[in-house]
């Protein structure tokens, strides 16, 4: 067989040609076509060259099909990854609630297009739970009470660990009357909650409410639900206050 024929000038510079012998193979037959003679031996070759080209050809697509899976996979991979590190940083691991900073973003952002009502609430005594059971019993007090809130608000508004034994709940679209309805639904719900053992006194939440209109702050709503938490807290535990 004669020296390989650059195909592309400057790419065959570059690296050899793949199909080199297929090209010669090619000049030969075409040659051969040109001056009618020697086309047996021409064409075995053109036949020996084409079935390399061919078994090469899938080779290569096999595996660039397997280097794209390959891709792809990585891809999901990092997207999984991107989602996972997302939740982790907008949610507290003990409860799945949200964390601090996407209550207050969340609630920003509704505050730009809605009214809203701001529920704080807080577990009575814990401290005195932690004691009496044992600081995992006072986890599984804290899990129930995120569950017992998110049974409640039913997907219609976002729930948010802001402290220890803290809570949040934010609705938009709620007016002030609906507000405080709400906040002694939520404080009914967890006082009549049936505990898991080892905890056998009844647990309490006191509760302070706020309601802003659109375009309010939320440290506003925040402070004034804190402050009326604060009433709740004095005026005996386990109930409800309003914001003025
Ligand atoms: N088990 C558990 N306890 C926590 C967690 N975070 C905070 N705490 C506890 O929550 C308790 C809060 O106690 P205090 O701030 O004194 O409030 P309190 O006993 O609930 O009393 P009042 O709020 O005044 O009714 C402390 O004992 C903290 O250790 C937590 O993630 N798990």
């Amino acid at each position: 067989m004669t020296a390989p024929v650059p195909i592309f000038g400057a790419v065959a510079d570059a690296e050899p040609d793949l199909f080199a012998a297929e090209q010669h193979a090619l000049e030969q037959a075409r040659r051969a076509a040109a001056h009618e003679h020697n086309h047996q031996c021409a064409l075995r070759e053109l036949v020996a060259h084409y079935e390399r080209l061919l078994r090469e050809s899938r080779r290569l697509v096999q595996r660039s099909d397997r280097a794209e899976r390959q891709m792809n996979q990585l891809n999901a991979r990092l997207q999984e990854m991107a989602t996972q590190l997302e939740y982790r940083a907008t949610h507290d691991p003990l409860t799945g609630a949200l964390n601090r900073g996407a209550v207050i973003e969340h609630a920003r952002s509704c505050l730009l297009l809605h009214d809203i009502v701001l529920v704080v609430l807080d577990i009575d005594f814990f401290k005195q739970v932690n004691d009496t059971y044992g600081h995992p019993a006072g986890d599984t007090v804290i899990q129930a009470v995120v569950a017992c809130l998110t049974e409640m608000v039913e997907g219609q508004a976002f729930i948010g660990r802001v402290g220890g034994e803290e809570f949040s709940v934010v609705w938009p679209g709620l007016n002030q009357v609906q507000g405080l309805a709400l906040g002694e639904r939520l404080r009914q719900a967890i006082a009549n909650t049936e505990w898991p053992a080892p905890i056998t006194a009844p647990v309490t939440a006191s509760v302070g409410v706020s309601w802003s209109a659109r375009g309010s702050t939320f440290e506003q709503a925040y402070f004034r639900a804190d402050q009326a938490l604060y009433r709740a807290k004095r005026s005996g535990r386990n109930c409800v206050r309003m914001a003025d």
